[in-house]
Parts: structure tokens; C-alpha cells; sequence
């Protein structure tokens, strides 16, 4: 199998997201080359055949011209997949490929099994195979789903291409958060909420826990989706990803769109009643409670230390 892996640039610089494309070419075992939008001074650690269209041409996000290069590249590669990562340039720019080469075009890959894409159902709850029905796939991959393999000191093969930079976009440059947005990536203990907390009041129990141990408040989607706890504090595939020295997730099942957001965590504390949650696997200590009655306590021994 040969694929095509899209590598991402972004304000000068590559993003290290191209190492689990290639995480994940390893496990299918395939065959790769890789395109990228981007600079000569910021290439990848990549031991292969790189196709690199200049940035200051074909600009930083415009996906009607970084749609145009990847088809260029696919009728000189001829692969059988085209993978981007599962990421806001991903989602723009994958299905315009998939529909202008009339490919399958498969969302959020997290997992390969016996060769066959596996991909979240029903909210991420359930998982089903895929077998795509067309010759050429274009596949996105979940954020966290494939390691990337050791990639030091290799070097790719540069072809540089260039393509007509015609265009209906107008790219006008990133967003700063805003001003008093909550940087959670730079907490060191980060207590989080799920579903788990029942209903908005409950919020405050972890609020308090967060507190007593001087770090900062998080939750999961649901907690969010329910405004129950702001946007910004969401940890996840698309919330913040985070990696504090201790992350304690109070009532989070641990669906795969959480952990890619949290299992860098140095030390990971899950306090659920379900012992078999799956948040059980990545937790370095798993607390059977229910946590109305385990976070008060633990809060008020915490304060009396
Ligand atoms: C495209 C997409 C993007 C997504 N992005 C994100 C994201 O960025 N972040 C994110 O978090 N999710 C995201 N999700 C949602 C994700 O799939 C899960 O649905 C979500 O993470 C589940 O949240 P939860 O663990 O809080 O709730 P649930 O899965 O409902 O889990 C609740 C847990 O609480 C436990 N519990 C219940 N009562 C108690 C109690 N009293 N004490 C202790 N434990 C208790 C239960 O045993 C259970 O394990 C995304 C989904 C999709 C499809």
C-alpha cells in the first residue's frame, strides 16, 4: 500500500502532527511520501520523498491552493491513500480532495485492525471497520490515535512544485484567544469534570478541589456542551490538549476524544464508580467512588495539611 501524508505549517514552522501520519503509515505497514505547504528551513524528520510547495506562494491556510497541490502530488504518486490529520486544516481541506478525485473520504481514524480503518460510532460509545469502497481513500486521523515512531536525525528527499495560487479565499491570519482565556496548558495540576458531576452545582465540588491543590479546573464535553463550565476550560480533541504533572479526572469514562487531550499527563488520577471505565487503562491510580462523597473529603483533608 503507498499512501500520501499532508503535513501541516503553521506561523512558520511545521507542526510535529506530521510524526503520528507517519505513526501511522507504520502500522499499516505502508509504503510513503509526504506533501507539505511550508519552508525549506522547517522540514521534517522524514526518511522519504518530500514535495514541498513554498509557502510565501501558495500562503499558510488557503485550501482552495493546498487542495490543488495535493492533487498535484497524487497524480505524480498515484497513492492508494491520502491521510491528513484530524485537525481544523484536516477537516477543510480532506473532503475537497476526496470529492474532486471521487474517493471515500473516512473521518477520524483512530485504529487499524487486520488492515481495515477503524473509526468512532455513536458519540465514540461503539467502533466499527471500515473497507472503503473506492480505490483511493482519503483518510483523516484522530489526534493522539498513532504514535509517532523515533524520528531523529532522518532526511527527506525535497522536490520542490508550485501550482496556480488561483483562489476564492482570503486568508486574513490567526486569532489570539481572548483576553482572559484560561491557558491550561501551562497548569501543573489540572482537576477535571465529567458527566459524572450530575448537574451544574456539582461543578463546584471539583472547582474546590482544583483550588485546595492550587491548580486549575478542566472538563469534558459533555460539561461543556451542558454550560455548565466555559469553552476554553474543555480538555480534548477540541478543547485543549494538556499535559499538567497531575491530572485528576473526576466522573470521565475516558472516550478516546478526552484522552487525546490528557494522556501526556505525568500522573493521572481517575475517581469513578465504574471500575471497568476506560479512562481505568490510561490512570496511573484508578479511586472506586462516587465522587459526591470521595471530592468533598478529599478537598477538606487537602486544606487541613
Ligand atoms: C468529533 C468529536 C469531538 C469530541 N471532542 C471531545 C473533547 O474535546 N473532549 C471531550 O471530553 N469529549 C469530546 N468528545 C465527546 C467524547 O466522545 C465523549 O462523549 C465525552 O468525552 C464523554 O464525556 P464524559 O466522560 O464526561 O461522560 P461519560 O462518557 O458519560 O462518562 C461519565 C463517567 O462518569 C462516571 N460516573 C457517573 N456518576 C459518577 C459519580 N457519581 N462518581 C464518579 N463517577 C461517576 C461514569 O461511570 C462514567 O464513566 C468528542 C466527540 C466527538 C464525536
Amino acid at each position: 500500500m503507498k499512501l500520501l501524508l499532508v503535513a501541516e505549517y503553521r506561523e512558520g514552522k511545521i507542526l510535529d502532527t506530521y510524526g503520528e501520519l507517519l505513526g501511522f503509515a507504520q502500522k499499516l505497514n505502508a509504503e510513503s511520501s509526504m506533501v507539505l505547504v511550508g519552508a525549506a528551513d522547517s522540514l521534517p524528520s522524514f526518511d522519504g520523498k518530500l514535495y514541498l510547495a513554498d509557502v510565501a506562494t501558495h500562503g499558510e491556510s488557503n485550501a482552495d491552493v493546498h487542495k490543488q497541490v495535493v492533487l498535484d502530488v497524487v497524480s505524480r504518486e498515484n497513492p492508494d491513500m491520502v491521510v491528513l490529520c484530524h485537525s481544523s486544516y484536516g477537516w477543510d481541506l480532506a473532503p475537497r480532495i476526496a470529492y474532486q478525485l471521487k474517493a471515500a473520504q473516512v473521518s477520524e481514524v483512530v485504529d487499524i485492525q487486520d488492515g481495515k480503518l477503524v473509526v468512532p460510532v455513536c458519540n465514540a460509545k461503539l467502533r466499527r471497520t471500515l473497507v472503503p469502497g473506492s480505490a483511493l481513500t482519503v483518510a483523516t486521523i484522530q489526534s493522539g490515535a498513532f504514535a509517532a515512531p523515533e524520528l531523529a536525525g532522518a532526511a527527506p528527499r525535497v522536490e520542490s512544485i508550485e501550482v496556480s495560487t488561483d483562489g476564492s479565499y482570503t486568508f486574513l491570519g490567526y486569532e489570539e484567544a481572548t483576553e482572559g482565556g484560561v491557558d491550561l496548558t501551562k497548569a501543573d495540576i489540572i482537576v477535571s469534570a465529567g458527566r459524572g458531576v450530575g448537574k451544574a452545582d456539582n461543578v463546584g465540588l471539583v472547582i474546590d478541589l482544583a483550588k485546595a491543590l492550587g491548580g486549575e479546573y478542566a472538563a469534558s464535553r459533555p460539561v461543556v456542551d451542558s454550560e455548565w463550565v466555559a469553552h476554553e476550560r474543555q480538555v480534548g480533541t477540541t478543547g485543549q490538549t494538556v499535559a499538567p504533572k497531575l491530572y485528576i479526572a473526576c466522573g470521565i469514562s475516558g472516550a478516546i476524544q478526552h484522552l487525546a487531550g490528557m494522556k501526556k499527563s505525568d500522573f493521572i488520577v481517575a475517581i469513578n464508580t465504574d471500575r471497568d471505565a476506560p479512562i481505568a487503562e490510561e490512570a496511573d491510580a484508578l479511586v472506586i467512588a462516587d465522587l459526591l462523597q470521595f471530592v468533598p473529603i478529599l478537598t477538606e483533608k487537602i486544606q487541613s495539611l
